[in-house]
């Protein structure tokens, strides 16, 4: 990793974030200003508002007041999305890319501010939030391009009719986020959402407000018309009031299982359609042929980003037995050698658990899973960092378990949190029916040099995104999104237009009318 190079950027930045006083440094970011956003401006709601409060995770400190948006917020948001759709549903390709492109070099040239906001209401460490950062603006960037191509079809019917296609938007698209990229999914729904010519109003998620707004801002600064992007805040109350809103023409989900079921369900009552971004339990199956460095590189990567909060984690890791006590012996050995600690430190890998709740939930999954037979072979413990600012931020040292069977709760749930568990396998026909048994399918990765046996395997793995001697790679260019119960339709990618778009037949007569009465 370049440290030097991110370094150097981060002191040239300027100190100054919209309602934000800010250090780079853990416990010292303020944040004062509303983070509701229409009308092209913050909205502070009156008192009355339902408030919710928002902590660092690194710290463990009060970062700021949520208040939640009722029916008259969401009214009022939705109907500056309106006002927006009408202007910008109306600009060619080519002007819409033009604010797109500039909201893009704005995030490029804010890179570190934006970066430290998400690692102060995240936790995650400042390297991996510079990449989220990095992947919004490139997601911006990626459908400005496409934006002018959007395009129908024409086609020749008898006697000179003819017949032609046009791609057109839906109208306002509801946003609903995730706590564990928040900047990364706001920009992954409302690039694609915008360069088809939507508006959108996103609901981040409660926990993780706050740079959502920050995008709401860089839109208008770029030449966004008011209401193209507008952010709610609230929970559960929130969403579904979304939802169920007539106005509404779409809902773009990322979260769990359980709710995505009840956002298809919303979303039927008023035929919408939906895009599920859900939870996984992805099988990461390492051959004895692997390359050994590589394959513990791409486990790590597949089970410690973000702190383990990752929907695509390759969870279950399935090693081939020849291999399995000298992959266990790296494996263990480079966890324990991942620095925890200041996610605002260039040094840190690894930052605090969103919250306490989450900590709480993954430390019990641990719990659970020795006393159903796992061995914990590191990690798995909650973490007081030495510096005292840290004292009550949520960390927990990286877990790796073997003895696993495939009937354990922590082979069988998404734990959402830094533990991996590892299971041997003798043959590719078993992996494989072991790798595919279970209700969801986000993702899943191998490791061999047979590459052949490569693409038979991942043929043969119910998931939507595989990856072959990687792990956790997601460019902006390629469709992402789940089979089975992990989610409905794909973001990124050109596929994704389809989402954000209908088609118009236009049936046009040249002739006279051949009436049959
Ligand atoms: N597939 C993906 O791309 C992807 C990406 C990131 C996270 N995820 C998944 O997200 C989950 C973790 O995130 P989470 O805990 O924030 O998920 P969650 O389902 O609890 O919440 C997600 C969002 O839905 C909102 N919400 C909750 N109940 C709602 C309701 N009844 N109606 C409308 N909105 C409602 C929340 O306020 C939040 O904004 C994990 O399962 C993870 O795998 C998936
Ligand atoms: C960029 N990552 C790490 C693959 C995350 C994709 C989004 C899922 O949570």
């Amino acid at each position: 990793m370049p440290v030097g190079k991110f370094l150097v950027q981060r002191l040239r930045v300027p100190t100054i974030l919209h309602g934000i006083s800010r250090s780079a440094s853990s416990g010292s970011m303020v944040i004062s200003d509303p983070l509701n956003f229409w009308s092209a401006r913050r909205v502070k709601l009156n008192d009355t508002a339902k408030t919710e409060a928002v902590y660092e995770p690194a710290t463990g400190r009060l970062l700021c007041q949520l208040q939640h948006c009722g029916e008259e917020e969401v009214n009022q948001a939705v109907s500056n999305g309106h006002s927006a759709f009408g202007v910008w549903s109306k600009m060619s390709g080519m002007e819409r890319a033009k604010v797109m492109l500039e909201a893009a070099r704005i995030i490029e040239r804010r890179r570190e501010e934006i970066a430290e906001v998400e690692v102060v209401n995240n936790g995650k460490s400042i390297t991996e939030a510079r990449l989220d950062v990095d992947s919004a603006r490139l997601c911006i960037e990626y459908y400005a391009g496409l934006a002018s191509t959007l395009a129908g079809q024409h086609v020749q019917l008898p006697g000179g009719s003819f017949a032609y296609t046009r791609r057109e938007p839906l109208g306002v698209c509801v946003g609903i986020g995730a706590w564990n990229y928040p900047l990364q999914i706001a920009a992954w729904k409302s690039a694609p959402a915008l360069a088809c010519g939507n508006s959108m109003v996103f609901k981040p998620s409660p926990v993780t407000p706050v740079t959502a707004v920050l995008l709401a801002e860089i839109y208008v600064q770029a030449g966004a018309p008011s209401g193209l992007y507008n952010v709610v805040q609230g929970g559960q109350e929130t969403g579904m009031l979304l939802c169920y809103h007539p106005s509404v023409a779409k809902v773009s989900f990322t979260g769990s299982v359980p709710t995505g079921k009840k956002i298809m369900e919303m979303a039927a009552s008023g035929v919408k359609p939906v895009t599920l971004e859900l939870g996984g339990k992805s099988p990461l199956i390492v051959f004895e042929d692997s390359d050994l460095e590589n394959a513990v590189r791409g486990a790590l990567m597949a089970n410690f980003l973000s702190q383990g909060q990752v929907c695509s984690n390759g969870t279950r890791v399935f090693v081939q037995r020849q291999i399995l006590p000298q992959f266990l012996e790296e494996v263990v050995q480079r966890t324990r050698a991942i620095q925890i600690g200041d996610p605002l430190l260039e040094q840190t890998r690894m930052g605090a658990v969103v919250s306490r709740p989450q900590l709480e939930k993954v430390l019990g999954y641990i719990r659970q899973a020795k006393e159903e037979g796992a061995r914990i072979l590191c990690g798995g413990e909650p973490i007081t960092p030495a510096d005292p600012k840290l004292k009550n931020g949520y960390y927990m040292s990286p877990c790796v378990m073997d003895n696993c069977t495939d009937n354990m709760t922590c082979v069988q749930e998404e734990i959402f949190g830094p533990v991996m568990s590892v299971l041997p396998f003798d043959t590719e026909e078993e992996v494989l029916r072991r790798a595919n048994d279970t209700t969801m399918g986000l993702a899943a990765g191998v490791f061999t040099r047979d590459v052949k046996r490569a693409h038979r395997v991942v043929e043969n793995l119910q998931a939507g995104t595989c990856f072959i001697n990687n792990y956790n790679i997601t460019p902006v260019e390629v469709p992402f999104g789940g089979y089975k119960a992990s989610g409905i339709g794909r973001e990124n990618g050109q596929v994704t237009i389809e989402f954000y778009s209908q088609l118009k037949t236009v049936v046009v007569e040249m002739g006279d009318v051949d009436s049959l009465f």
